[in-house]
């Protein structure tokens, strides 16, 4: 029996993670949020002091990553990471490493393991194009570069941490631009991809669309 996968790509802080989340929980299904492992690989490069632009090293540290997603923390090496991997800075190095083409082989099969049933949904850059390109649905979700930092911006003040709106806006124009230049898997919406632009929407709103466009899918049988 097949497995029905969603998947959700999009640029940085669109709100990919919170919807794709959200869907999966509506559903009962499994979630996997991609662009964590490539954090835990940064931050577990950091660690050991493997530069993040090393390839063959950094290919050999993602095949053996000692991490896990468990109670709905990430772990890495046995330590709870869930807040370290979030920091801006590692967001940067994950955009960095992300880039190498080994680093990437070596992660693919780790992703499409996630796929059991009754389902996944789960969120990245390459998730429709690459790792799942036979998905029942693939939505390509993103919002103006302005409401992104916006939303960033209010997620780090939630949190009772310093943020700079500027700042905020340049790393994720910065990040944009690198993961869309990329050769391998850069971020793009495919054609088989609904768009969906979320800078007027609500979370709720953005979740029924995804829904919708599910159920659009179970039922002409794709
Ligand atoms: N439609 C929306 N309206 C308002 N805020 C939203 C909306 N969607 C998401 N947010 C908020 O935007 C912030 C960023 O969302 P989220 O972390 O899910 O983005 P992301 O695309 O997964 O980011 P990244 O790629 O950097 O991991 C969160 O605080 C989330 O609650
Ligand atoms: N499928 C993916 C997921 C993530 N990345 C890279 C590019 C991002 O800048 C970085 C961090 O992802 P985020 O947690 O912000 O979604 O990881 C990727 O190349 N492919």
């Amino acid at each position: 029996m097949s497995v029905p996968v969603i998947t959700i790509d999009g640029p940085s802080a669109s709100g990919k993670g919170t919807v794709a989340a959200i869907v999966a929980q509506r559903l009962g299904f499994h979630y996997l949020d991609s662009g964590s492992l490539y954090r835990l690989l940064a931050l577990h490069a950091r660690k050991l002091d493997v530069a993040w632009d090393a390839e063959l090293p950094l290919a050999a540290l993602a095949t053996t990553l000692p991490a896990a997603f468990e109670q709905g923390r990430v772990w890495l090496d046995g330590n709870d990471v869930s807040e370290d991997i979030r920091a801006e800075e590692i967001g940067i190095g994950a955009s960095k490493v992300a880039a190498l083409p080994a680093v990437r082989a070596a992660l693919l099969q780790r992703q499409r393991d996630f796929a059991v049933l009754p389902g996944l949904v789960t969120d990245g850059r390459d998730m429709g194009s690459v790792v799942f390109p036979q998905a029942a649905t693939k939505i390509f979700l993103t919002a103006s570069a302005d409401e992104r930092a916006a939303r960033r911006h209010k997620q780090l003040i939630g949190k009772g941490e310093s943020a700079n709106l500027p700042r905020i806006l340049q790393d994720i124009i910065d990040r944009d631009t690198r993961d869309a230049a990329r050769a391998v898997a850069p971020l793009r919406q495919e054609p088989d991809a609904f768009l969906l632009d979320t800078t007027e929407l609500t979370i709720d709103q953005a979740v029924e669309t995804v829904l919708r466009c599910f159920g659009q899918s179970q039922a002409s049988g794709i």
